[in-house]
């Protein structure tokens, strides 16, 4: 059988650290964490407490982890972003990027000192976490364009209907489409289609606010949500970024087939019910300026 020599041992050479900690924060016990390429030793932190070395608002997130663990009695996986520099007492040897850790907490039968203690075992995911945020931005984008794709705007549609109703914050749409492109496809090639629409994109990138959000909804068609700003205001925009698209598009032109931009502008209204109202709106003031002749702006 192993002795308790032996235990501590093991303990001790554990690749991920291992801290238990008691119900105020205070570490009192810290093992293994030998994996130099994740972690920075954490021996120095044995007998301080969680409020003394790290920032108010953080530390205040782990004494609440600790309480939750003890409360529950069960196992609790928390994920978090931590620096050798949020945390005094690390030495600089170690990883310098801030890493993201899953904490595995979980409350242990016995006391130290007379306090609850919890055992809280962290390991790096960084590698993990990195993966995830490009995950989400690539499920977010559109490949062609780089803007975002409809799933994206939707899920901000929805917090932008939210702040209308709630504080009466506007939010305008930007609904177009280019005019003709079968006809562009058909004469120039599908090639010289896709950089019509690259060509938009690249406009509304170099164009717009950072909080308004660009999208391909789907093909030649595109959406702008425009937070902050009313219909007015948003009719501005369009003209100014409607101007820009004709002279970006002006050297792509298919024998007397010109490539234009069709517009239909709207703003949130209190007769929307939900933003596929708007949505809605949007595409129909789309459909007039295209019946109207094309080449146009309808503010609806
Ligand atoms: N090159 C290219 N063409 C596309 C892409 N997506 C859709 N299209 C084409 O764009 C056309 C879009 O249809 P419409 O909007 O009805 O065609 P349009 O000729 O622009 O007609 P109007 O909008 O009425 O002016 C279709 O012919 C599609 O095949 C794309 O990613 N690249």
């Amino acid at each position: 059988m192993i002795n308790a020599e032996q235990m501590y041992s093991v303990l001790d050479t554990l690749p991920d650290p291992v801290f238990i900690l008691t119900r105020e924060g205070r570490y009192v016990g810290v093992f293994g964490g030998k994996d130099a390429r994740y972690y920075h030793d954490g021996k120095g932190l044995v007998g301080h407490r969680i409020t003394d070395l790290i920032k108010p608002i953080k530390a205040q997130w782990f004494l609440e982890q600790i309480e939750k663990a003890l409360s529950t009695q069960s196992l609790l996986i928390v994920e978090y972003e931590l620096s050798n520099k949020d945390v005094k007492g690390l030495p600089d040897e170690g990883p310098e990027e801030p890493i993201w850790f899953e904490g595995r907490v979980q409350a242990l039968d016995f006391k130290v000192d007379g306090d609850d203690v919890v055992l809280w075992v962290a390991s790096n995911i960084s590698e993990r976490h990195c993966l995830e945020v490009q995950l989400r931005e690539m499920s977010d984008t559109d490949q062609l364009t780089g803007l975002y794709n409809r799933r994206k705007l939707e899920r901000d549609l929805i917090l932008h209907f939210e702040a209308f109703t709630r504080y009466g914050i506007p939010t305008s749409m930007l609904m177009f489409d280019l005019d003709n492109l079968k006809v562009i496809n058909d004469s120039l090639g599908h090639l010289a289609g896709d950089k019509l629409i690259s060509t938009l994109a690249k406009t509304c990138i170099a164009e717009l606010r950072t909080n308004d959000i660009a999208c391909r909804f789907g093909g030649d068609e595109f959406v702008i949500a425009m937070p902050a700003l009313d219909q007015e205001q948003a009719l501005q925009l369009a003209k100014r970024l409607h101007q820009r698209f004709i002279n970006d598009l002006s050297h792509f032109s298919a024998a007397d087939t010109k490539a234009t931009v069709s517009m239909g502008v709207v703003s949130i209204s209190a007769a929307d019910v939900t933003y596929l109202d708007l949505l809605h709106r949007a595409d129909t003031a789309l459909y007039q300026a295209k019946r109207q002749g094309k080449n146009r702006i309808v503010s609806a």
